[in-house]
C-alpha cells in the first residue's frame, strides 16, 4: 500500500505547486526553509485551506478533487492538525486539555478520560494530569499540546513545526517525548501516518522514516532522511553543509557514565552525546553536532576525539571554518575564532583532532 495518503495541490497566490505520497504506517518529515510552503501543504491536507487545483486522497476516500468538485469539510476528514505555536485551555487541567482531543472526535466522557490518560502515560506526563497550563514549563506545555493531538487518534496526524518557539534547551526533551508518542502510535494502529513539518533537518533524522524537502512551494527531494541528506541537491540541504554528521555504530560506553551508549565511527573513533532512547548497542547510528561544538587540537598520540586530516580552511565571517576528513564520508567542520586559528597554525593536509562537546551532540538511529 504505497499510496495511502496522496496530495497534489496548487495554490497560486502562495506560489505552491507540490505533490507527494505518504505510505501507510509512515512518519514523514516535510522539511524546508521558512516560507517554503510546508504549513500551506499541511493546511490543504487538513482542509483548512482550499487548493486552486489538485487532489487529496486517503486510502480509497477522495477528500479533495478540484476536477470533480469534491471538497470534504475539515470536520469530515480523519485528520488532526497541530498548528504552529499551539495553545492550551488555561482553565482546564492537563488531563482535560488532552481529553479535548478524543471528545472532539465524538468519544464519551469516560472513553475520552481513558484515552487521555493512556496518551499522557505514553508521553511520561502522568504525574502532571491535574496541573493547569500556567503551572507548566514551556516544554511541558508543548508536550501536552502534542499529546492532545495524538489522543485524537486520527488516521493522519499533521504536526506543524512541533518545536517552533521553544528555547534550544527545551527542544531535546520535547523531541524525546514526541518520539515516545510516535512509538505508541505505531504500536497502536498500522493504518495511520504522520507528517511533521520542520525547518530543522535533524528532525527528519530523529523522528521520521521518510523525508520530503520543499523549496519555493515545490518538492525538490524525497527519500529516506539519511539518503536525502547525503545526496540532496537542494539549497536547503546544501545549507546543512553547516551541520556535522558522523555515521557509525552504537556501542556500550563507559558504564560509570550516563548515557550508557556512545557511537563508534567506521574509522574507530568514539563520540558521546544524548542518545535516542530506541537506539541499542550494535545499531547503525548518526551523530549530529554543530561546528561550534568542536574544539580543534593538534594531533598528539592518545588524544581522545575524532582524528581528521585538514582538507580546507575557509573564512566564515570573522571566524575560520576548518574542514577535516575523518572517513570517506562528508567532511566535518569546526569553527574557530581567528586567535585560536593562528595559535594552532593549521595547514591543509595537517593531522588534527576534533574534540566534540558531548552536551552538544545528539545520536540517532541511522535508517
Ligand atoms: N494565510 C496566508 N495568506 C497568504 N499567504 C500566505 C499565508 N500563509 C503563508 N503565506 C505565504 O505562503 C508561502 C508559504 O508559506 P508557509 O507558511 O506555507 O511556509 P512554511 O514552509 O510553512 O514556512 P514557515 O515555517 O515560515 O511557516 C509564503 O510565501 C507565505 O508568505
Amino acid at each position: 500500500m504505497s499510496e495511502w495518503l496522496k496530495i497534489r495541490a496548487q495554490l497560486v497566490e502562495r506560489g505552491i505547486d507540490a505533490g507527494f505520497d505518504v505510505s501507510r504506517g509512515v512518519v514523514l518529515a516535510l522539511l524546508g526553509p521558512e516560507g517554503a510552503g510546508k504549513s500551506s501543504v499541511l493546511a490543504m491536507i487538513a482542509g483548512t485551506v482550499t487548493p486552486d487545483r489538485g487532489e487529496v486522497t486517503l486510502a480509497d476516500a477522495v477528500l479533495f478533487d478540484s476536477a470533480a468538485s469534491v471538497d470534504v469539510a475539515v470536520t469530515g476528514r480523519p485528520i488532526a492538525l497541530m498548528p504552529q505555536r499551539p495553545v492550551l485551555y488555561t482553565s482546564l487541567t492537563v488531563r482535560e486539555n488532552v481529553e479535548y482531543g478524543p471528545r472532539s472526535r465524538g468519544s464519551s466522557a469516560t472513553e475520552a478520560a481513558r484515552v487521555a490518560l493512556e496518551w499522557l502515560g505514553a508521553a511520561d506526563m502522568a504525574d502532571l494530569v491535574r496541573r493547569r497550563p500556567r503551572k507548566l514549563t514551556a516544554a511541558q506545555a508543548r508536550v501536552v499540546a502534542l499529546t492532545r493531538a495524538f489522543a485524537e487518534e486520527p488516521r493522519v496526524l499533521l504536526l506543524d513545526d512541533p518545536f517552533g518557539g521553544l528555547e534550544p534547551a527545551d527542544v531535546a526533551p520535547v523531541r524525546a517525548a514526541l518520539r515516545r508518542l510516535l512509538r505508541r502510535r505505531a504500536d497502536a494502529a498500522r493504518s495511520t501516518s504522520t507528517v511533521i513539518a520542520s525547518a530543522e533537518f535533524v528532525d527528519g533524522l530523529a523522528l521520521a522514516d521518510r523525508a520530503v524537502v520543499m523549496e519555493n512551494g515545490m518538492v525538490v527531494d524525497a527519500g529516506t532522511p539519511t539518503g536525502v541528506l547525503a545526496e540532496s541537491r537542494s539549497l536547503f540541504a546544501a545549507d546543512l553543509a553547516g551541520t556535522n554528521l558522523l555515521f557509525g555504530t552504537a556501542v556500550e560506553a563507559d558504564p560509570a557514565r550516563r548515557p550508557a551508549l556512545a557511537m563508534r565511527t567506521e574509522a574507530g573513533a568514539q563520540i558521546g552525546g544524548a542518545v535516542a532512547a530506541d537506539l541499542g548497542a550494535g545499531d547503525p547510528a548518526v551523530a549530529v553536532f554543530a561546528p561550534r561544538a568542536v574544539t580543534v587540537r593538534r594531533a598528539q598520540d592518545g588524544m581522545p576525539g575524532i582524528p581528521v586530516r585538514v582538507a580546507r580552511l575557509q573564512a566564515y565571517g570573522a571566524r575560520i571554518r576548518v574542514r577535516g576528513s575523518h572517513d570517506d564520508r562528508r567532511e566535518l567542520i569546526a569553527e574557530l575564532g581567528p586567535a585560536a586559528a593562528r595559535e594552532l597554525a593549521l595547514e591543509v593536509g595537517a593531522e588534527a583532532v576534533f574534540v566534540v562537546d558531548p552536551d552538544a551532540v545528539e545520536i540517532f538511529p541511522a535508517g
